[in-house]
């Protein structure tokens, strides 16, 4: 078994675009939609691919499936390079593009996954099987026989999803799986991927605009920027990165002037709670027993920096792992 299922080495994609500059006139000019990236990816891993638009996410999954040869560098799914042989990947690879659908727009769903069944050529049995699972998981039961343009955004999305694992892939492409998604379906799909990366052990690479997304389903998150990578590492590493700070929230037993401790910063004060800001790689509990050596205090909490500002703030410094 390959150890390194996703492996990219110096990726690139350059479009070459014609640009009007005046009447009858056009300028070509490139632009690196992906800009030399390397990471590697283990089987059975899922991994966060995120930035900000135009940042070359939609790019690299497109190269990842075939649909887009890469100017330069190497990339192999599954030791096959995906654009010379993009049928022969296409059996063990999955994708779901959030704002944009596989299935027939006319059609009953079920017909969608016959058709898929056919064109797949997947073995009647292990259909019978993934259709069966992927109904009850994703709740599409009464649904099979509604037309696809009849759907909720999220039930079609739960459709999608299940379309794009019928045949039993063993990598799965989700490009903005909960966008527009209500709070409910969001939970119902998060929920199904976890599931299926845990028990299938299925390798997922996940692009979303929606951190949350991200907290709860990937340890490991990569952060692309025009076409490079800035970041690769835990979740829990980017508050590190991006500088961030934690709060500390103090009750004291009354109203106090600001506490004054090493390490910690008031930065808000209402009546006898007062906000302290420390740095998110520090541990909590010296601070917190420093306060409550020389302060009243009746009780506590700690706020985890907002990921979103961290990164937005990476964005903005374009800091470099
Ligand atoms: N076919 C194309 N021809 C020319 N330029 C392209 C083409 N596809 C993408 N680009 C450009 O490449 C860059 C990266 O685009 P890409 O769609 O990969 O970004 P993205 O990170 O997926 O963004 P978004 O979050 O908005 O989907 C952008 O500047 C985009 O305009």
């Amino acid at each position: 078994m390959e150890s390194a299922f996703i492996e990219l080495d110096g990726v690139e994609k350059v479009f070459d675009v014609r640009k009007k500059t005046g009447f009858m006139r056009r300028e070509k000019h490139e632009v690196r939609a992906v800009d030399g990236i390397s990471f590697t990816v283990p089987r059975g891993e899922m991994v966060g691919y995120i930035g900000p638009n135009g940042a070359g996410k939609s790019t690299t999954i497109k190269m990842l499936t075939g649909i887009l040869t890469p100017s330069g560098g190497r990339l192999r799914v599954a030791g096959i390079d995906p654009s010379r042989e993009r049928t022969r990947l296409a059996r063990r690879i999955g994708v779901v593009f959030g704002q944009r659908t596989t299935l027939w727009w006319d059609l009953p769903l079920i017909d969608s996954y016959r058709l898929m069944h056919r064109m797949y050529r997947i073995p009647d049995e292990r259909f019978a099987q993934n259709l069966d699972r992927c109904v009850e998981l994703l709740e599409l039961a009464d649904l099979l026989d509604v037309p696809v343009r009849q759907l909720s955004l999220g039930q079609r999305m739960r459709g999608d999803i299940a379309a794009a694992l019928l045949h039993d892939p063993e990598v799965l492409y989700l490009d903005e799986p909960t966008i527009g998604l209500d709070v409910i379906s969001k939970a119902k799909v998060r929920g199904f991927l976890r599931d299926l990366n845990a028990e299938s052990g299925t390798t997922v690479l996940l692009t979303t605009h929606d951190l949350t997304d991200i907290e709860q389903l990937c340890k490991r998150v990569m952060v692309i920027d025009h076409g490079r990578l800035m970041y690769d590492g835990a979740l829990s590493g980017l508050h590190e990165v991006g500088e961030s700070e934690r709060t500390l929230v103090v009750d004291l037993e009354r109203e106090l002037p600001p506490i004054e401790v090493e390490s910690a910063r008031v930065v808000k004060v209402e009546g006898p709670r007062q906000w302290l800001a420390f740095p998110a790689a520090e541990s909590a509990a010296p601070l917190v027993a420093r306060i409550a050596a020389e302060y009243p205090m009746v009780d506590l909490s700690v706020r985890e920096p907002d990921i979103e500002a961290v990164i937005a703030k990476m964005y903005a410094e374009k800091v470099t792992s």
